[in-house]
């Protein structure tokens, strides 16, 4: 069980409204069991902090002894620290964490959010802490505090980034929530090689108290729930969105039902201390928009220019572009495209072709370009009167030559191919994800359809992510919107049914056919068990 449990180091907010009572109600929400040391007790009501006492360096170590002698987290949440004394009793207990060491979550809360001082540490004990900490969580006014820049435009905020990964920060996620200067609210992740980020449109809940808490502990307990650390963060961003929104509409109820005059019916200015439980995100509305680094291709800011002149920019879907083409004509009979062949060369087209199969992809990956455009010349010619729809992978610009039916493209392709171009010839475009930042990103390009791998393990290439399974993937199918989808990966006999089951529109698959004895009955048999037509 240790996998699932969170300590959360901080102080104790009396009112529940934030700190470490915050922390446990948040991680309780989202089925994960929380562990507390307290740092300080705050007497603290939902909008001021009467007075507070720092938890002697001592008993923080019998604290964290008491944990350490039972299971140990799959990740730690630090918040408010008193003084360099804790600081220093802190780090030496997390320089002597087994292995595998947790997760390290530093939300560096400073202030109250009434303005009461929880926190003074020294630029030695925060040096030292940053030592000790996989990521830290400031908002833009900690940031300014922590890097001594007043950080109050996007040039300052990089400039504070920058410092903060030179004072020692491994990553940092820097919350939007107090950066007026942006439209949106946007959260900013960002480590050595890596920048990403997550964008919602502001809300009326601007007062809700303990937000930061509540974020760092459920991206602690999506850590624990073992999401990679891009997803972990889309997901904990979407659960905030999901909390302030309920908290504003159980706000204003509870504001209605007291005075029915017209006037209270804004509560926007107002301090909401109540949180309610939302459990785990699951409504699309409440995912935040994901760019991959400053000039993501796929990101439709840059593209269209009036978005930068409006004041809000929950104006990023009615910029949109066209969606690029559907698989199917408006009024077709069928929904579902069935069993999605991927195979290496257009040979295999003549072999599964008269399986009547609906759509195939053609993925070369080794030869000349003249060879990879033979093929795909030649596979163009082999579909052009029937009714399979053919993909070409990697290769769109041969895609476009040859007037294949559409390309398949990985993320990584995205930074070089130029969708444009793609969209003008008409063809259909399907691009690879794999978890819920991907998935996010690739949304707002409305693709024909969206692939989510790899569901189990695969022995056809090798794969960064871990393996999704089907509960995830049932997921993401949802979260796509009604954008067709595909699951590709380990799937065969003996799984398709439930990969099926999850209302994905397609299953692609590699091995199922092309190392099966008999590849015509193969996916005859993949096709009557996934429960699609032919
Ligand atoms: C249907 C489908 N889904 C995913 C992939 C993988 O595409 P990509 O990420 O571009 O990786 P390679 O196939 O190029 O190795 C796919 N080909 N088809
Ligand atoms: C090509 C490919 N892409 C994947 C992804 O997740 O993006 S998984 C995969 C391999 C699928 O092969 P098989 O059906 O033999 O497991
Ligand atoms: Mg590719």
């Amino acid at each position: 069980m240790t996998q699932q449990r969170v300590w959360c180091i901080g102080g104790l907010d009396t009112s529940g409204g934030a700190g470490i009572t915050r922390d446990l109600i948040t991680l309780a929400d989202l089925g994960v069991h929380g562990c507390a040391i307290s740092t300080q007790v705050a007497a603290q009501t939902s909008s001021a902090l009467l007075c507070t006492q720092p938890t002697s360096a001592s008993n923080l170590n019998e604290q964290w002894q008491a944990l350490a002698s039972e299971d140990m987290p799959g990740a730690i949440k630090i918040g408010a620290i008193a003084n360099d004394e804790q600081a220093l009793v802190l780090c030496a207990r997390l320089q002597t964490l087994p292995k595998p060491k947790p997760f390290v979550v530093w939300d560096p809360v400073l202030t109250t959010s009434s303005g009461g001082t929880l926190s003074v540490l020294s630029s030695n004990s925060i040096r030292a802490l940053l030592a000790h900490v996989d990521l830290i969580t400031p908002n833009t006014d900690e940031l300014g505090v922590l890097t001594g820049l007043t950080v109050d435009s996007e040039e300052v905020f990089s400039l504070a980034l920058e410092a903060l990964l030179s004072l020692g920060a491994k990553a940092i996620f820097a919350k939007g929530g107090h950066a007026k200067w942006q439209h949106e609210a946007t959260d900013t992740y960002i480590s050595a090689d890596t920048r990403i980020t997550f964008s919602q449109p502001r809300d009326l809940a601007g007062a809700l108290r303990g937000t930061g808490c509540m974020l760092a502990s459920a991206l602690c307990a999506f850590w624990v729930k073992d999401y990679a650390i891009a997803d972990a963060l889309t997901l904990a961003n979407a659960y905030l969105k999901q909390v302030r929104a309920a908290a504003f509409a159980t706000a204003l109820a509870a504001s209605n039902k007291k005075q029915h005059s017209a006037q209270s019916r804004h509560c926007g200015s107002r301090k909401i201390a109540m949180a309610p439980a939302v459990g785990f995100p699951s409504v699309p509305s409440d995912f935040p928009s994901v760019c991959f680094g400053e000039n993501d291709p796929v990101s439709l800011r840059k593209a269209v220019s009036p978005c930068d002149v409006l004041p809000r920019c929950d104006v990023l879907s009615r910029c949109a572009p066209a969606p690029f083409p559907a698989l199917y004509a408006p009024g077709h009979p069928r929904s579902d495209l069935g069993i999605y062949p991927v195979v290496e060369d257009a040979a295999w087209l003549t072999k599964l072709l008269p399986t009547g199969v609906n759509i195939i992809q053609l993925r070369v990956k080794t030869g000349t370009k003249e060879a990879i455009s033979a093929q795909i010349q030649k596979a163009v010619a082999l579909t052009k009167h029937s009714d399979c729809k053919l993909f070409i992978n990697d290769h769109w610009q041969l895609a476009i030559e040859h007037g294949a039916y559409g390309v398949h493209l990985g993320q990584e392709d995205l930074a070089t191919a130029n969708l444009t171009a793609i969209r003008k010839a008409g063809l259909r475009l399907g691009v690879s994800t794999h978890g819920y930042a991907e998935i996010q990103r690739i949304k707002r390009l409305r693709p024909s359809y969206i692939a989510l791998g790899h569901i189990f393990p695969t022995t056809t290439k090798t794969m960064p992510s871990k393996p999704q399974g089907v509960e995830r993937l049932g997921e993401y199918v949802a979260l796509c919107e009604g954008i067709p989808t595909v699951a590709i990966g380990g799937i065969n006999l003996s799984n398709v049914k439930a990969v099926a089951q999850t209302g994905v529109s397609s299953i692609a698959v590699v091995t199922a056919i092309t190392q099966a004895a008999n590849p015509f009955s193969a996916y005859y048999d993949l096709a009557k068990e996934a429960g699609f037509a032919n």
